[in-house]
């Protein structure tokens, strides 16, 4: 890799509409070198579809990426698989894996065309088995286990595959507290850029350096959780009365209200 690159991540003004309909307009948002970003919003507001465009899996009609330096139009399909790993919504699998082939998975991007697995890939598993805290679960079959050991698994096969960049949405769905604070600690200290999806604004404000708010597939605000995670863009965004204490740390602890609550 050339020269010294800043930021983790780039996006640039960009665009995404299904047909007539736009998705994302005019988006621009950073992670720098190992920060940890969330982008927030309502249901629908465009998150997911924005995170599928940075890991490829759409292609946005206007506007530039990047990922370490490197415009993703400039580099390979299987080089940005080496470089970003993704933690997914839904996990269905249709074949009866286990877990550890599961997280073995995640080496595919560094296995030569022999798909031969090496000692470097075995010991890349066994870290992140490890890592998730999921060593126990190594020999199950993944259909079979609950969905909060199903994420930890589809956390661990992202850990394998060693990124420069994470990416994560809406990593703590099934899980428990405990978990949920377990699997953004261990996002926190990989020390690699994190770009987290997140609805549970209060673990997001715990978390992260900065967050991105996306409304209606545009950004509505940007900044430290402590500068913008306010009563009046809460109500703006999500259409919910809250109050906004200070926690341990300085930051914002959101408490909702079911006043003037319209359903
Ligand atoms: N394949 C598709 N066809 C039609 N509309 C789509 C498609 N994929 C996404 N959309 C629409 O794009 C918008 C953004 O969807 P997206 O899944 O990115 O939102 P989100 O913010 O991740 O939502 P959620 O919080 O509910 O997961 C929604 O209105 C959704 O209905």
């Amino acid at each position: 890799m050339k020269g010294a690159f800043m930021q983790d991540l780039e996006v640039k003004n960009l665009s995404f509409s299904l047909g007539k309909k736009a998705i994302l307009q005019d988006i621009s948002l950073s992670v720098k070198r190992g920060e940890f970003v969330g982008i927030i919003g309502p249901n629908g507001s465009g998150k997911s579809t924005l995170l599928k465009t940075i890991y490829r899996v759409l292609q946005p009609q206007a506007g530039e990426i990047s990922v370490l330096g490197r415009r993703l139009q400039d580099i390979s399909l299987s080089e940005s698989a080496r470089l970003m790993a993704v933690m997914g919504q839904f996990h269905k699998v249709n074949f009866d894996f286990t877990v550890e082939d599961m997280v073995m998975m995640g080496r595919i991007p560094h296995q030569g065309i022999s798909g031969r697995i090496s000692a470097q890939d075995r010991q890349a598993v066994e870290r992140a088995l490890s890592q998730a805290g999921i060593e126990k679960l190594a020999k199950r079959r993944f259909a079979a286990l609950s969905g909060g050991e199903q994420q930890r698994v589809v956390l661990a096969r992202a850990l394998a595959q060693e990124p420069r960049l994470l990416l994560l949405d809406e990593p703590t769905n099934h899980l428990d507290i405990r978990y949920q604070m377990q699997i953004m600690e261990i996002a926190a200290g990989l020390g690699v850029g994190v770009l987290a999806v997140l609805h549970d604004l209060n673990l997001a404000a715990m978390y992260c350096q900065r967050l991105y708010v996306l409304k209606a597939g545009r950004l509505a605000a940007a900044g430290r959780p402590a500068e913008i995670l306010t009563p009046t863009l809460i109500h703006d965004v999500y259409g919910v009365q809250c109050e906004v204490i200070k926690g341990p740390e300085g930051r914002p602890v959101i408490v909702y209200g079911r006043e003037k609550m319209a359903v």
